[in-house]
Order: structure tokens, then sequence, then C-alpha cells
């Protein structure tokens, strides 16, 4: 398998990281401008595979369409097929067809789509015949497995001839990207309303907008915790904005705990050293794809850490809390299960001599996580182009930083 060696880089160069654009906001924008017809010029599209995937299926008269890993692009893929021409399958990759899809499988049957699965029952790769009469306009669904199931049914309740009434069960789990489906949608012409658990939308056209993708906060996280863990840094992020749709801008006050402190500019944020708290206690429920970066900078300062809201972690990518347990391991830090979905993360942090090596287990966000430990010592990165997912631009951006 290939690696990355990142040799040990204590001071990084004070530099501009140019960042990849969200593909959460680019994959949105993408399913939108589909559904008014491709009315508009969308800007800064994410060079992220999960949204070229969404561009070339979106493009693609084939009945099959498979998105790779990308869990956003088959829950909208999905939900758009329902409000479609054709049947369409929608099929991924081997974890893919492991992560679920029955909630939102329920709610377009609900609709009066005609679902079936072609493997396991709840599970892609699954076939999708268009909804042709709409059988009701009010619907349950389930808020604590994933959010992309409701953005995914939100997006398309506009074209629907009696728009929705969508009522979510249960505690709603990444939920700042529900607002951002909503925010989004009124950017393109669309009103809606959400009371408590309740989303109604009523038919609508969708018009142009010319949408700018802003940088991604996700990956940004990466550079917080380079700041965090390095000896020296001042390194500017650029494209992102203070006012974002996007929830894991949440890394600011996290890190500011955490030993990084923003400056906010017209093209972007400064990051610079501060002292840092010695215990802090974070619910990743809104900001679920922080958790790792959070978890390997409190690991490397010894910082005690109680995370809650991880219960989503274990159908992302991999079973991300049993991927951090095993590589944490590596440095003698242990992440444990104190109390139902309660995790206490105690560091006895040890440098190697040697290099280390890390597993990916088909992440990027392992790898692009644990890659700034660099700062601290030598790093092997297995599978490195698993960052491609998000952030294609990752390694060419640490040798920016770090000159290797
Ligand atoms: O809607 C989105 O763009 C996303 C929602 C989140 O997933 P869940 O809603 O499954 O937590 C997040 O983890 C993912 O990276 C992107
Ligand atoms: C969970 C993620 O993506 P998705 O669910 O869209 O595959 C992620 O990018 O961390």
């Amino acid at each position: 398998m290939e690696t990355i060696h990142l040799k040990h880089s204590p001071q990084l160069k004070a530099v501009e990281i140019p960042l990849p654009a969200s593909k959460s906001e680019s994959n949105r924008a993408l399913i939108i401008n589909a559904l008014s017809g491709n009315l508009s010029a969308l800007q800064n599209l994410s060079e992220a595979r999960d949204t070229q995937t969404m561009i070339r299926l979106l493009a693609s008269s084939e009945e099959t369409l498979d998105v790779l890993d990308a869990g956003t692009t088959m829950r909208f893929l999905t939900a758009l097929s329902a409000v479609g021409e054709t049947p369409r399958i929608l099929t991924g990759t081997a974890r893919m067809q492991q992560r679920p899809i029955k909630i939102l499988g329920d709610a377009l049957k609900s609709l009066g789509a005609k679902v079936k699965y072609l493997g396991e029952e709840g599970f892609p790769p699954l076939k999708v015949k268009p909804i042709v009469d709409q059988k009701t306009n009010s619907i349950k669904m389930q808020g604590d497995v994933s959010s992309q199931f409701i953005s995914a049914v939100l997006m398309i309740a506009p074209c629907l001839p009696q728009g929705l009434n969508l009522e979510l069960k249960g505690k709603i789990g990444s939920r700042p990207y529900i607002q951002m489906t909503l925010d989004m949608m009124r950017l393109f012409g669309i009103h809606s309303n959400w009371t408590n658990q309740t989303i109604e939308i009523k038919p609508q056209q969708y018009n142009d907008y010319p949408y700018v993708v802003e940088s991604d906060w996700s990956g940004a996280s990466y550079w917080y915790s380079f700041v965090a863990l390095a000896d020296d840094a001042k390194i500017k992020l650029k494209g992102l904005r203070q006012k974002s749709l996007q929830g894991d801008i949440a890394i600011v006050h996290m890190m500011n705990q955490l030993g990084v402190m923003s400056t906010f500019e017209a093209d972007g944020v400064v990051l610079q050293k501060i002292p840092h708290s010695n215990e802090v206690n974070f619910d990743f429920s809104d900001c679920p794809d922080l958790a790792q970066t959070i978890a390997v900078v409190c690991a490397a300062k010894k910082i005690q850490c109680t995370m809650t809201g991880l219960e989503s972690l274990v159908i992302k990518e991999t079973n991300r809390v049993k991927a951090l347990k095993k590589e944490l391991k590596k440095f003698k830090v242990k992440l444990k299960e104190v109390a139902p979905e309660v995790f206490e993360l105690r560091s006895k942090f040890e440098l190697s001599d040697t290099p280390i090596e890390i597993e990916t287990y088909d992440d990027h966000r392992m790898a692009m996580a644990f890659a700034p430990l660099c700062t601290l010592q030598g790093i092997i990165i297995k599978d490195p182009s698993v960052v491609n997912k998000s952030y294609p631009g990752f390694w060419k951006d640490i040798e920016l930083a770090t000159g290797q």
C-alpha cells in the first residue's frame, strides 16, 4: 500500500493555505441547480471527489449511478431520482453498501416513489422509481441517524405537487447541515418554515442564483491542529467567512480553548497560537466531522477531553470511534466510553524515536486528523490518496506549510 512519510516539522512557515471549497455546499448547489433546470452559474464548486462524482452523475444518462464513497451524493441523488423521469439504481463502494439509507427510502416510499433494495434491506444498492402520484404531503422522519436523509427530502420538497410537511422524530443530529440546506434553498427562492420538530415547504419554483461556494471549514480544522501543535505558527486560511452556512465553523470556538486564536480578514482567517485549557468538554452532535480533529489535538497536548454526540461516527466512512481508539493507542492515549455515549480521552501521549504509521481505514478524516502530529514527530500515513474525497490538495498544502 502506498504511504506518505511526513518528517518532523516543529516550525511552520507563515503561509496562505488555499483550502478546498465545501463539498457540502457544492453538492447542495448542484442538486438545487438540477431541480431548477440548470439555471445558475455556480461558482467555486469543490474539487473534492464527492463533488466531482456528483457533477459526473448528474450529467449521466445511465440507469446505474455509482456514487463511490460519497454519502451526500448517495442520499441526495436517491431523493432526486424520486422526482426524476426514469428509474435509477444507486450503488457505491463496499462501505457505502453498509451505510444505512432505510429512513430515506421509507420517506420516499410514503411520498409515492417505489424503492427496492437490491442487496440487504435498507442499504444500497437500491432502485428508485419516480413518484407518479404524490400519496401524501405529511411524513415523519427519524432525526438522529443522518441529517443527509432530511436534507435530501427537503431539497426535492418544492418540486412535489403537494409540497411537504415533515415531522422530525427524536433528537436531531447534524442540525446545522439541515439549516444549511434550508438557507441555501432560500437563496434560490424557496420559502420554508421550521418550527420545533416540523418543517413545512409549499410547492414552489427554484430561481437562479450565482452561488459562490465558501472554503471548507471541515478541511480548515486540520490547519487549526497544525497551529495548535507546532512550536511556532501563523497561518492564513483563504476563502473562509465569519458568517458561514457551515456548522463546522464551530472549530473557531473549540480551538480557542485548545490554543488557537482566529482573526477574520476580508479574504480569510489568520490563525495564531494562544494559551490553552487543560480540560475541555465538547458535544459533537452538531459537528460530527470535527471529532477526529479534536481528539488528536487533545491527545497530543494532553488535554483531558470529554466527548459526547459521537453516535453518528460509527456509520461514516469507517467506524470512526473504533478507528480513533486503535490509532490513538499507538501514542499511549485511551479513548474510553465511560457512560452510554460519553467518551473520555485520557492522554499519556508518548513520542517515539521512529516514525509512527497511521492506518486510515478508507477515511479521509483519519489521514488528515493525524497528519498534524508531524509537528511533534515523524508520521507515516497509509493510503494517502483517501484525502481526495474532500481535500485533494491536502498534501500539497502541507508541503507549502512545512517545506517538505
Ligand atoms: O449534509 C452534509 O453535507 C453532511 C452531513 C453530515 O452527515 P450526517 O448528517 O450523516 O451526520 C456530515 O458528517 C457529512 O460530512 C456532510
Ligand atoms: C461523513 C462524511 O461524508 P459523507 O457522509 O458525505 O460520505 C465526511 O466527509 O466526513
